[in-house]
């Protein structure tokens, strides 16, 4: 099974190797550069080829780098992964989310009424979903909660756009900025998808001193530890059933 994992910057992608790289090896990314400058590298585990890609931080862009890394390969299977805000009380800080909906949160218009999600007014959609058996194993394997994750362009930094978010997504477990845009890119080549993040901070009021990034890095790459037996096994039905 060939997966392709994008993360929107270096540090994250090196968390996301060091967690596919077996104990024996030494963490030694060669990475290569794709059209548009994206840098890749690639990770082999038994059963399983991983490319980690570096697609740039919010949807737009983790969306051209995806599409560009599918142009070029045959994958199976598609992951955004990286650090994100965790919802309280549900994700604290240093936890692990992975996504069973990847929504794209502020894509819509507003209205006297409210926010209206882009695809109640008739153009695309607002949510990809991953495969329901591989998000729970995951889930499951790498002890992260299964909720839905939001994408947004513009990260939270009040109380009031926190709030506003919990009520229109209440069972919402974190916000990214890029699990959206990968998940176009999949979707347009008919592959899976599937979102993993690790909390750095809370989704609320801005305070950059309470950022734990270090610690949300080390437990992306427990995450991958865990999460490669989950593909493996995966891929090996998924391969099977094509
Ligand atoms: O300046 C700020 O207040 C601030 C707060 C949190 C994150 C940022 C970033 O610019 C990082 C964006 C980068 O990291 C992911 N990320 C991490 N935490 C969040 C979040 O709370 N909301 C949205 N995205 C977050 C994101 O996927 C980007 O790749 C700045």
């Amino acid at each position: 099974m060939r997966a392709l994992i994008v993360t929107a910057v270096a540090a994250e992608a090196d968390s996301a190797a060091s967690g596919l790289t077996p104990h024996q090896d030494p963490v030694t990314p060669e990475p290569r550069t794709l059209p548009g400058g994206y840098l890749i590298t690639r990770r082999d585990l038994p059963g399983l080829a991983a490319d980690v890609l570096v697609g740039g931080v919010g949807p737009a862009s983790a969306a051209a780098a995806t599409a560009t890394a599918l142009a070029l390969a045959d994958y199976s299977l598609v992951i955004s992964a990286g650090i994100g805000g965790g919802f309280a009380p549900a994700a604290p800080l240093g936890s692990l989310v992975v996504a069973d909906a990847l929504v794209a949160a502020d894509l819509g218009a507003e209205t006297p009424e409210g926010f209206v999600p882009v695809q109640e007014l008739g153009f695309g959609r607002n949510v990809h979903l991953p495969p329901a058996d591989l998000a729970a194993r995951a889930a499951e394997a790498t002890g992260a909660l299964l909720a839905p994750v939001l994408t947004v362009s513009t990260v939270t930094g009040s109380a009031a756009r926190a709030a506003e978010l919990a009520a229109r997504h209440p069972l919402a477990g974190a916000e990214a900025m890029e699990g959206f845009g990968v998940a176009e890119a999949a979707a347009a080549h008919g592959l899976p998808v599937l979102e993993i993040r690790a909390v750095s901070n809370a989704v609320g009021p801005r305070d950059r001193a309470a950022w734990r990034i270090g610690d949300a890095l080390a437990a992306l790459a427990d995450g991958f530890r865990a999460l490669g037996p989950v593909l493996v096994t995966w891929g090996e039905r998924h391969d099977r059933d094509r």
